[in-house]
């Protein structure tokens, strides 16, 4: 199988009513990666998957999927995209097994009639994300993790190579969020580009090999190691940074001692979930940074 290259080369994208999403974003990944793509609210990410999956045209630029446009990779199933709950319609009479069998219609006919080619694809796919015992329920009446699944299964049933995953951890509990990454490090090992959206900073460097930071432009990409810094991660998440006061941070390990200040040398940053600033060594082990309390009056 040849090498997959994903290429985003200068690319801007104007909406309609004038507003640019992105400007000269650039950046470059190669089969067997997963990379995840972090910005605040508004920075552009769903902009970049839509231009990867062709949905909206960049007015300058390219993204071009080995060497080659869009366009060609849309037609070979090469892209799946793996959407925020909040773009579906959950009403939509559908059972797992519909929503699963969608991956296959790019290599159907127009009747749309599945072969046992495709139903082996979908049993498989289902069975991998274990959602095969759920085959018969409509989506609608699922949890948000196992509607996550679902959309996963339909990525898988496609054979799709590059997958986009729009806040895939949003919404679900621990046991799922493992049993996902485990899958994406699975599609890695099979030679897949895995790009993944996600505001869940403190997981990135346990299974990301790269990072795209992303604020209308790209800011910085590349190994997971040289991109989260906190002078990259200040550019980013700017606002939010500043509240953390690194100077004068007091870092403590998880039993609550007081270690040392910050230096350069321990990264990579990342932010807890509780909206402490959480990072590991050199060595692996995990530091906790507190925000410090602001003074009265
Ligand atoms: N169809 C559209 N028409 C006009 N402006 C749009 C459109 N879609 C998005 N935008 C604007 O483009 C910018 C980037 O939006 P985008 O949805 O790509 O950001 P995002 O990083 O995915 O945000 P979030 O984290 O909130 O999902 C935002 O300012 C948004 O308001």
């Amino acid at each position: 199988m040849t090498p997959l290259t994903l290429d985003v080369e200068s690319v801007s994208v104007a909406y309609s009513n004038g507003h640019r999403a992105l400007h000269d974003a650039t950046f470059h990944l190669k089969g067997g990666t997963i990379c995840a793509l972090v910005g605040v609210n508004g920075s552009g990410k769903s902009t970049l998957f839509k231009s990867i999956m062709g949905f909206v045209h960049p007015d300058c630029g390219a993204v071009r999927i080995n060497g080659r446009p869009v366009r060609v990779a849309l037609r070979e199933n090469l892209v799946a995209y793996v959407p925020q709950a909040e773009e579906v319609d959950w009403q939509f009479p559908v059972n797992v097994t519909d929503v699963t069998m969608m991956g296959r219609y790019g290599s159907m006919n127009f009747l749309r009639i599945p072969r046992a080619t495709d139903k082996a694809a979908v049993e498989e796919s289902l069975k991998r994300v274990s959602m095969w015992d759920f085959r018969e329920r409509q989506i609608g009446e699922l949890s948000g993790g196992q509607k996550k699944r679902v959309f996963l299964a339909r990525a898988l049933a496609q054979g799709a190579r590059i997958i986009l995953l729009d806040e895939p951890f949003t919404g679900v509990d621990v046991k799922t969020e493992e049993a996902i990454i485990a899958l994406l490090r699975e599609l890695r090992e099979a030679g897949c580009i895995i790009l993944v959206s996600t505001h869940n900073l403190g997981s990135v460097p346990e299974f990301c090999d790269q990072v795209v930071l992303i604020n209308r432009t790209v800011l910085a990409y590349g190994d997971t190691h040289d991109v989260f810094t906190e002078q990259n991660l200040t550019k980013a998440f700017g606002g939010v940074l500043r509240q953390f006061h690194f100077e004068e941070s007091t870092i403590q390990d998880h039993d609550g001692r007081a270690v040392r200040v910050l230096s350069d040398d321990e990264r990579p940053l990342v932010f807890g979930k509780d909206g402490h600033l959480e990072y590991k060594d050199r060595e692996g082990r995990e530091h906790i940074v507190k925000q410090r309390e602001e003074e009265e009056g």
